[in-house]
C-alpha cells in the first residue's frame, strides 16, 4: 500500500471562506447533502472540490475502501483485540452471521420487555439504569433527546461512584416499582458494581422480595453476570464485537427501548441502517460522513486546529457533545497507528461544546476573536421541541445560522478589539425532525465519520488502553498498596485517613 501522500493537501490554496463562496456559484450544491433526512452543510468548510479529490485520492492511498469493506464484513479491524466492530450488525448491516445473532439478541430483548410490560416482574414504573461510559452516555443521550413529549416509565441513568448520584435517583424512586438495568459489557467495571450493590442494598432495606429478581443485566460477559447473581433468564446479551461507545443499538439501549417503545427503538436501528448504506456505498464526493472527517482531517492536519466545538442548537441534544466526546476521544485519542508505530502527526482533535444558544454568552467569545482555530459544528432541529410560540424555535435557529455566518463573514473595525477577523469555518447539520430514525442516522453519521478519521490516520479506533492505567492505580491504591509518589500519598492521607 502506497504511504498516503499529504503533501498535495498541504500545499493546496488557501483562499478565504468569503472568496471560496465568491468564486464558485456550485459551491453549496457541491458541499451541501441533504441525508437521511439531514441537511449536512459542509460549504462554511475551507473543503472544495479540489480538496476533496485530494482527500478521496489520501483515502485510496489509506486503502480506506477495504478498511470500510472489512468494518462491514465483520472482519477483525480491532487488530490490538483481535476483535471485530460489529456494532453495523446491530442494525442489520453486517455479516449475514452477525446479523442473524444481533436479531435474535433483540427480540430476546423485546420479550424481556413486554413480560415487563405484562407485569411479570410487578407493578413496574421506574428503570434505575447504572452503567458508565459507553454503558450510559448512549441510552442517556436517547431517552433526553426523545423523551421530551412523555416516556411511558421513569428513567434515571446513574453512572458516576459518587454516591450522591445514586442516592439523587433513589429519592425519585418507590423500591416496590422500580426495576434495576445493570449495563456494564465486562460486568466487572468497579463503579457500575458498587453502584449495582448498593441499589440491591437499597430494594433490600425497603423489604423487597428478591432484590436480584429485579435486576436485569445487559452485558456482553453473561457467565459474569450469573456469577454476580443475576439469573440467566433475565441477562439480555449483547456481542463482544460491539464497542462499548458503540453499543447504545444493543441491549444497552435497553432502558430507550422501554421509556420510548419497542417501535422507536426499531426506528432508531432504521435510521442508523440508511446511514450505514449510505457510508458504504456512496461516493466520497457526496458522503456525508467521509466529507465531514476529511474536513476534520484539514483543520487538524494542515491548519493546526487542536480541537472541535459541537454546539447543539436544541436542548433536546444537550447531551451531544458528551456522547460525542466519549466517541470521538476514545477512539481516536491515539499516538501510535494500529501497527503500533509512532503516529507521527497529531491525532484526531479534542470534542467540546455545549448548547446554543446559551454557549453564545459564555464561550463564543473564543471563537469569534480568539487566538486558536476551532472548527465549529452547529446542530440543529427544523421542527421545534416546544409547544410555546413561534417565536423560540425561530429565534434559536435564527441565531444558530447567524452564528456561522459571523464566524465566516467577520467584520473589520479600526479598534482591533471591536474586529472580527471571520474566515472561521463550521458545519451545519440541520435535521428535519428530532425523531428515533433521524437521531440513529446521526448517531451513525458520527461513527462513520469517526471511522474515516481513523482509517486515514491510520489509527485503531476500537480499543481504549489509555483508561486502563489510571483504574489499575486505583485498584492498587483501595487495597492498600500507598506506595505512590509522596502528593499522592498524602493526597490519600488526608482525605481518607
Ligand atoms: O461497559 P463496561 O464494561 O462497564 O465499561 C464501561 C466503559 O468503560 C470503558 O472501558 C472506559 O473506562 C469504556 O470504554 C466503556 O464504555
Amino acid at each position: 500500500m502506497p504511504v498516503p501522500d499529504w503533501s498535495p493537501i498541504e500545499s493546496a490554496p488557501r483562499p478565504t471562506l468569503t472568496e471560496l463562496f465568491a468564486a464558485d456559484d456550485n459551491r453549496l450544491a457541491a458541499l451541501a447533502h441533504d441525508v437521511a433526512g439531514i441537511q449536512f452543510d459542509f460549504a462554511k468548510t475551507h473543503l472544495t472540490p479540489d480538496l476533496v479529490s485530494a482527500f478521496a485520492t489520501l483515502a485510496e492511498q489509506a486503502g480506506f475502501a477495504d478498511k470500510r469493506a472489512a468494518l462491514f464484513g465483520g472482519e477483525a479491524v480491532n487488530v490490538t483485540e483481535g476483535r471485530a466492530a460489529e456494532h453495523t450488525a446491530e442494525r442489520g448491516e453486517g455479516a449475514a452471521a452477525s446479523v442473524d445473532r444481533a436479531r435474535a439478541q433483540h427480540q430476546r430483548m423485546r420479550a424481556v420487555i413486554d413480560a415487563i410490560e405484562a407485569e411479570a416482574f410487578g407493578p413496574i414504573r421506574h428503570v434505575l439504569h447504572i452503567g458508565i461510559g459507553g454503558s450510559a452516555l448512549g441510552p442517556e443521550l436517547l431517552v433526553s433527546a426523545l423523551g421530551h413529549e412523555g416516556m411511558r416509565y421513569d428513567v434515571a441513568i446513574v453512572s458516576n461512584v459518587d454516591g450522591v448520584a445514586l442516592e439523587t435517583a433513589l429519592d425519585q424512586f418507590d423500591p416496590e416499582a422500580t426495576l434495576i438495568a445493570v449495563a456494564s459489557k465486562t460486568f466487572t467495571t468497579t463503579e457500575t458494581m458498587l453502584n449495582a450493590e448498593s441499589a440491591l442494598g437499597w430494594l433490600a432495606e425497603a423489604g423487597v422480595d428478591d432484590p436480584y429478581g429485579r435486576v436485569i443485566a445487559l452485558t456482553a460477559n453473561p457467565e459474569k453476570a450469573v456469577e454476580w447473581g443475576v439469573d440467566e433468564t433475565r441477562i439480555l446479551p449483547f456481542s463482544d464485537s460491539v464497542g462499548g461507545r458503540y453499543s447504545l443499538w444493543s441491549s444497552i439501549g435497553f432502558p430507550a427501548a422501554m421509556a420510548l417503545g419497542w417501535d422507536a427503538f426499531e426506528e432508531l436501528l432504521e435510521g442508523a441502517a440508511a446511514m450505514d448504506r449510505h457510508f458504504r456505498l456512496t461516493e466520497p464526493t457526496g458522503n456525508v460522513a467521509m466529507l465531514a472527517a476529511f474536513a476534520d482531517l484539514y483543520y487538524t492536519q494542515v491548519r493546526g486546529a487542536e480541537t472541535r466545538g459541537v454546539f447543539a442548537y436544541d436542548e433536546r441534544l444537550a447531551l451531544l457533545p458528551s456522547y460525542l466526546q466519549q466517541l470521538e476521544m476514545e477512539s481516536n485519542g491515539k499516538s501510535v497507528t494500529a501497527e503500533g508505530a509512532p503516529l507521527g502527526r497529531p491525532s484526531a482533535a479534542i470534542t467540546w461544546g455545549g448548547v446554543g444558544t446559551d454557549a453564545q454568552h459564555a464561550v463564543f467569545q473564543l471563537l469569534h476573536q480568539g487566538t486558536h482555530l476551532v472548527p465549529v459544528e452547529f446542530v440543529a432541529v427544523r421542527e421545534g421541541g416546544d409547544a410555546l410560540s413561534e417565536a423560540h424555535h425561530r429565534q434559536l435557529l435564527l441565531n444558530a445560522f447567524a452564528q456561522g455566518a459571523a464566524l465566516m463573514a467577520g467584520k473589520p473595525h479600526e479598534d482591533g478589539a471591536r474586529a472580527y477577523p471571520g474566515n472561521r469555518p463550521s458545519t451545519t447539520l440541520l435535521l428535519d425532525t428530532l425523531d428515533a430514525r433521524t437521531l440513529g442516522a446521526l448517531i451513525a453519521f458520527y461513527e462513520h465519520r469517526t471511522f474515516t478519521n481513523a482509517a486515514l490516520l491510520g489509527i485503531n479506533p476500537f480499543d481504549q488502553f489509555g483508561v486502563e492505567l489510571g483504574k489499575e492505580m486505583a485498584k492498587a491504591a483501595d487495597a492498600g498498596d500507598l506506595d505512590f509518589d509522596a502528593s499522592t500519598n498524602e493526597l490519600i492521607r488526608l482525605a481518607l485517613g
